[in-house]
């Protein structure tokens, strides 16, 4: 395994650390989200330009790391270049955030599939999907996977290099937050760590991959206390997202 000197967060550390924020931190989730979304967005408009409205095939999961996905699929579709198409299968019934969020995507047009089969055809498709937002599981997964997306995530995983690249939001979907690679799992080109990179991170630094930083919304308290100035210190100026 290739040692990365960045500074990480188990995932029991990320999850109190997002309760603080949202505590002590006095910040709403809905707040968190579109600056982590934000984030994921910028990272996929540098690294994958387009400037022809090329599709992004956005993969929702159930939880926040979902939201973010769609956060970032407003964000490309008004920046003008992209053309984010969502598959969001398991939808929250009960939380009307996420609810917020679609609307938002449905007031833009962006188109959302409804079944695997269909995610399927569109990446076999050459001239179709030209990047994967992998937004289905965050640092609140606990493998192995559960159906639908056990099906999906095999596909993507055994058709590496066939289908588009895929950039992983805050962990590469399937991976377990602290150890890394599992039997089934997504085999990113590009990853967006949030707040912090996860311990499995450190399987993920190889040539040819890109890892991003972003969700800049830690003040000197917190990050003192998760001993996080370091890794911040690496955010000039302006940046909401920074190469690792
Ligand atoms: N502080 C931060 O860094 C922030 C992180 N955010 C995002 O929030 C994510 C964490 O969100 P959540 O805690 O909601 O959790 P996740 O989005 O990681 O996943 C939780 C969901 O996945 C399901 N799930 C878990 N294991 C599964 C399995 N084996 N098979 C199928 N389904 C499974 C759970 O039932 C739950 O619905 C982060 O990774 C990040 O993307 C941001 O939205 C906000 C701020
Ligand atoms: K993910």
């Amino acid at each position: 395994m290739f040692q990365s000197s960045f500074k990480t967060l188990s995932a029991k550390a990320a999850a109190l650390l997002d309760q603080e924020l949202m505590s002590s931190g006095s910040f709403s989730i809905d707040q968190l989200m579109e600056l982590a979304g934000l984030a994921v967005a910028k990272a996929v408009y540098h690294e994958y330009p387009s400037t022809g409205r090329n599709k992004v095939l956005v993969l929702v999961g159930p939880g926040n790391n979902g939201g973010d996905g769609l956060v970032a699929a407003r964000h490309l579709k008004l920046w003008g270049k992209h053309e984010p198409i969502i598959y969001y299968p398991k939808k929250s019934t009960k939380n009307q955030l996420y609810a917020n969020l679609l609307n938002q995507l449905k007031d833009l047009e962006i188109a959302e599939i409804e079944s695997n089969e269909e995610v399927i055809e569109m990446l076999k498709d050459q001239n179709g999907v030209k990047v994967i937002i992998d937004s289905l599981f965050g640092f609140s997964f606990k493998p192995p996977i559960r159906d639908p997306f056990k099906d999906l995530i095999k596909y993507l995983s055994d058709n590496y290099g066939k289908i588009a690249p895929i950039v992983s939001v805050d962990i590469p979907s399937g991976w377990d937050v602290d150890q890394g690679p599992v039997d089934i799992d997504i085999n990113a080109t590009t990853l967006i760590s949030l707040t912090a990179p996860k311990p499995c991170a450190n399987h993920f630094a190889k040539p040819g991959k890109t890892h991003y930083l972003g969700g800049r919304f830690i003040n000197g308290k917190i990050a003192q206390k998760y001993d996080l100035q370091d890794l911040l210190s690496l955010y000039k100026n302006d940046d909401l997202i920074v190469k690792l």
